[in-house]
């Protein structure tokens, strides 16, 4: 017989004080899920089982003590930092959770230019810290459009990855060290060094772990040189989606390292741009020393303008609109009444595949997707992270909701979208989750998704969390419906 919710309660209470546990009930319902359930958030409908308590740590030693604490008592665990989380990763799903917020462990502890990295707490906002770099003339290299939103410990849970990613890489190449408490206790330093070879890179089995196997409290990450004022930026309209797919590959497989490289489908496109009508948008930014970026950007120009139906836009116009890319808490706000008002809503699910197959993951899930889903409105997307072998695809889709509750939305529409994505990327051979993470929106398809390795994440999991407290449902879902995968 497990503990009662408010032995739980004094539990938490005994080891963080009364004022680090929060149990009113509003910010309890708030607490039991995230963007993944849109819509059912902003008509504050819950579903999902209420928290026990949210917590807040200032500490790994407060970590290390509610993670025993909940270890012991098989008590679900559910980590949060920025709650910018929109896969189902901060669902809770079991009755009288605690959810670990760590926003307030937000120290800069180390600004290190000599060894060009930067130590902090699981809680620091990448915003302000970016920003603090940058006025000292160094940069993450890191920006995720939910930049304003987002913290150190989730971008690292969930391999985020930011716009700037062709040159500097996803988090995964970021992160040189970190330190990480396991359900048991365990309290974890991997050191920053350049590389090593003494077996295997133990970084990664908390990098993307999505709070389902640990809880990260301290991050190390590589900072760069900061030099907007060499940066140059291309803007061009395409008239094929799949030429567009080839003038990514041949500015990767040529051999350039622009920062930016994405290509909008005329869809997705006139959400962004008045100019582009139906026509497809690519573009590029060069960054870093300046002959570099010169050279970089002459180039692409002659690369990219080589291909059929390519034509030049003002260079200005893309520079102007990259500004205002980025989320924060005004735009979540706006979207809720616009959703509210409209009962229009729009949602993405981003996907990676091999050049061989992209277009046709791209060309099948849009058909499929305006075929068998009713009340779509638009349907479309971009690719924003090229690399040598392929190319994510991140889509882009709006619908009416007509004749269903809050409650009902979720698999009428969004999760039979995310079934056909799905279904289309293991066909092809991608992988079904290129950022966002598994969360419990895609967990029903970890098996298709890592095939015979799944083997490995399984052993993990049953070794690093024998009790199954770490946020239940990520990454491996509760229960799997065989007959139908999406509804859970
Ligand atoms: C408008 C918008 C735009 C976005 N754009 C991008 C984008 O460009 N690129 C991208 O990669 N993502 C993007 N995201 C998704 C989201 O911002 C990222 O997944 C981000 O990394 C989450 O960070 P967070 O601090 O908000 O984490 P949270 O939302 O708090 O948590 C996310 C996940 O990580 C786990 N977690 C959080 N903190 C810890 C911790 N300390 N230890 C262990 N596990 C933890 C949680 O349990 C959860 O599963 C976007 C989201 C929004 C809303």
């Amino acid at each position: 017989m497990g503990l009662q919710r408010e032995q739980i309660v004094e539990g938490l209470v005994e080891i963080l004080g009364s004022d680090r546990v929060i149990t009113d009930e509003k910010v309890l319902k708030e607490s039991s899920l995230d963007r993944y359930r849109k819509y059912e958030q902003v008509n504050e409908i819950y579903t999902q089982p209420i928290p026990a308590a949210v917590v807040y740590v200032e500490s790994t030693q407060d970590v290390k003590e509610v993670l025993m604490f909940a270890n012991e008592n098989g008590i679900n665990v559910v980590p949060r930092t920025g709650q910018s989380a929109i896969e189902g990763g901060l669902e809770t799903a079991k009755e009288n959770s605690i959810v670990v917020d760590g926003s307030g462990m937000n120290k800069v502890l180390k600004i290190d230019k000599y060894n060009m990295q930067v130590t902090v707490e699981c809680g620091v906002p990448l915003q302000g810290l970016d920003d603090m770099l940058r006025e000292q003339g160094y940069t993450t290299g890191h920006s995720p459009q939910s930049k304003p939103l987002a913290q150190l410990g989730g971008l690292v849970a969930t391999r985020s990855i930011g716009q700037f990613s062709t040159l500097y890489g996803g988090i995964e190449d970021m992160v040189v060290g970190l330190e990480a408490v396991f359900p048991n206790g365990e309290v974890c330093r991997v050191k920053n060094i350049p590389r090593r070879a003494a077996g295997p890179d133990i970084r990664h089995v908390v990098i993307g772990n999505e709070g389902a196997l640990c809880y990260i409290t301290e991050v190390t990450i590589k900072i760069f040189k900061y030099q907007p004022e060499n940066n140059v930026f291309l803007g061009y309209t395409i008239d094929d989606m799949k030429n567009g797919f080839d003038a990514l590959r041949a500015v990767m497989v040529e051999g350039f390292k622009p920062s930016i490289a994405r290509l909008y489908d005329a869809a997705d496109a006139s959400l962004h741009f008045d100019w582009s009508g139906d026509k497809n948008v690519l573009i590029f930014m060069a960054e870093g020393p300046s002959g570099i970026t010169a050279a970089t950007a002459a180039g692409i120009d002659k690369l990219v303008k080589a291909f059929p139906g390519v034509d030049s836009v003002d260079p200005k116009i893309i520079e102007k609109w990259f500004a205002g890319l980025n989320w924060g808490p005004e735009e979540i706000a706006e979207e809720k009444l616009e959703i509210l008002a409209t009962k229009n809503i729009g949602i993405t699910t981003e996907v990676s595949g091999c050049w061989d197959c992209i277009y046709e993951i791209y060309d099948n899930a849009c058909k499929r997707i305006m075929e068998e889903v009713p009340d779509m409105t638009l349907m479309g997307g971009h690719s924003s992270h090229s690399y040598i072998n392929g190319t994510n695809m991140y889509f882009v889709y709006y619908y009416n909701i007509v004749d269903c509750t809050p409650e009902e939305e979720i698999n009428k529409y969004h999760n039979q979208i995310n079934r056909i994505i799905c279904e289309e990327v293991i066909k092809y051979g991608g992988s079904i989750v290129h950022h966002h993470g598994l969360g419990k929106a895609r967990a029903h398809y970890v098996w298709e998704e890592y095939g015979s390795s799944f083997y490995i994440l399984d052993t993990l999991k049953k070794a690093f969390d024998p009790n199954g407290i770490m946020n239940m449902g990520t990454l491996i879902p509760i229960k799997h419906n065989e007959k139908h995968p999406w509804e859970f």
